[in-house]
């Protein structure tokens, strides 16, 4: 008896241990036992107590009174499924008549308390259907993402959701994007987090920094093209778009050829060309975009219409031709000057860091949801990387980045150094390769050596 007791008090400090210091670990060993258990035993008290049930039907109601039985009790919402997850647990319950996701989602916040998880997120599965996600741990806190994600074509692992789920990006449906935050709020992080995930892709990485290049150049040798000024950028963005005109001209030639085989498919767009036709896609990367769109003097305000312009059309016509653009700016709204919310439309993948005022989260949210806009707000000074990322469909969610350093996405883009494409209308801004010799700014991590 008393080696079980020891036993006992040995399992139980192991499990306090675990929960204070390895959250993730006390999950996958003790805590998903004990929330399905508790789930298990709770759920119909629970359900009642957060106004989730319904009456009685009229019908059962009408019986019980005609021969005086017992009034029925509040009917419960059946769970159809409880299955765990790598940081907590889902839900899948059949709602009954009367009830929406909605009214689930209004009682979030007493279902987290009443099942004493960290977070709970619901949303529609299918009609009739609403599923419940609960995070065991608060999984942004120190972001591990899966050993393994299953991605492919453009698609590339980004963040960890606050619920627990991957937010992957995938180009080929969400060709451009808009990355907004404060200063010191995470936007290069996430930028090399990209860039190091697309590193490995076929994709051809061009990329401005008018921050002299201190972010992208110890990258360059992943990168096909490099602008580091206003006035290379300028030039640079002008000769993509003759790029993507010429991939619009083999897809009309190639429309043509098809056109007259029966039977054939005919493409609108690269993915649809014969291998042999299909140029590389194309990533624009552009740091700190408002340095694009400040200027001083008739000159100045010249070449910024040219980069505007050029920029607004690479994102209205380049999907078809593979052309793809992340920009990231501490702000992005009129005060840039015109054009800027018209390019702001077509940049549909859109992420907040933190933010110092609700105009800029408005910037990123006010057409897409009110609430992200709020969460944007919200986001902790000591929470830096955490973002809120709104999808097309209107949905938004809290996600962190793994943190990654200038170090790990040099050592990505070495690795990958050849799957570099030349890029011969952009020939002349093929980055100088950095050396020994030409060390990074002090501020950045030490260039990797060549691969
Ligand atoms: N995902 C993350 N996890 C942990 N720390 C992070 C994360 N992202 C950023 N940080 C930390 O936050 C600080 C600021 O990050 P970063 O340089 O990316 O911000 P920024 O928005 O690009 O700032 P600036 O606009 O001034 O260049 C850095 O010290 C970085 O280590």
């Amino acid at each position: 008896m008393g080696w079980l007791a020891i036993a006992l008090a040995i399992v139980a400090g192991l499990a306090l241990l675990l929960r204070w210091r390895r959250p993730a670990w006390y999950w996958m060993t003790f805590g998903v036992l004990f929330a399905a258990i508790r789930i298990r035993v709770r759920y119909a008290t629970v359900m009642d107590a957060c106004h989730l049930t319904v009456p009685a039907s009229r019908f059962r109601l009408a019986m019980a009174r005609t021969f005086g039985r017992e009034i029925p009790r509040q009917r419960v919402p059946r769970l159809l499924r409880l299955s765990p997850t790598r940081t907590g647990l889902r839900l899948r319950i059949k709602m009954l008549p009367g009830q929406d996701a909605f009214v689930f989602s209004a009682a979030a916040d007493r279902l987290r308390h009443s099942f004493a998880v960290h977070q709970v997120i619901t949303r529609e599965a299918k009609p009739g259907i609403v599923e419940i996600t609960m995070t065991g741990y608060d999984v942004l806190k120190r972001v591990q993402m899966p050993a393994r994600v299953a991605c492919d074509g453009l698609k590339v692992a980004l963040a960890l959701r606050e619920d627990g789920r991957i937010h992957c990006r995938d180009y080929r449906e969400t060709p451009h994007s808009l990355t907004l935050g404060a200063t010191q709020s995470g936007k290069s992080v996430y930028q090399r987090r990209v860039i190091k995930e697309l590193a490995a892709l076929p994709i051809a990485l061009v990329g401005i920094d008018c921050k002299n290049g201190v972010e992208l150049a110890p990258m360059a040798r992943r990168f096909s093209a490099l602008a580091d000024n206003p006035d290379d950028a300028m030039e640079m963005l002008e000769a993509l778009v003759d790029r993507m005109e010429g991939i619009y001209e083999i897809i009309r030639r190639e429309q043509r050829v098809s056109a007259d085989t029966p039977h054939a498919e005919i493409t609108a767009d690269i993915w649809g060309l014969p291998e042999h036709l299909r140029p590389i896609p194309v990533l624009l990367t552009v740091d700190e975009v408002a340095e694009l769109a400040l200027y001083s003097g008739k000159a100045q305000e010249k070449r910024r219409d040219r980069i505007i312009t050029a920029l607004v059309r690479l994102a209205q016509l380049g999907r078809a031709a593979g052309v793809f653009l992340d920009i990231y700016g501490q702000r992005f709204g009129s005060e840039l000057g015109d054009g800027i919310t018209m390019l702001r439309a077509q940049l549909t993948g859109r992420t907040a860091h933190r933010v110092n005022d609700e105009s800029s989260a408005r910037m990123a949210f006010g057409d897409i949801s009110p609430y992200a806009v709020f969460a944007a707000t919200q986001i902790p000074n000591d929470r830096r990387g955490m973002a809120v990322v709104g999808y097309s469909t209107g949905d938004w969610f809290r996600i962190r980045t793994p943190h990654t350093t200038l170090r790990q996405a040099v050592n990505a883009c070495n690795r990958h150094a050849d799957l570099t494409p030349d890029l011969p209308e952009l020939a002349r801004f093929r980055p100088r390769i950095p050396t020994a010799a030409a060390p990074v700014p002090a501020t950045a991590e030490p260039v990797a050596e060549a691969v």
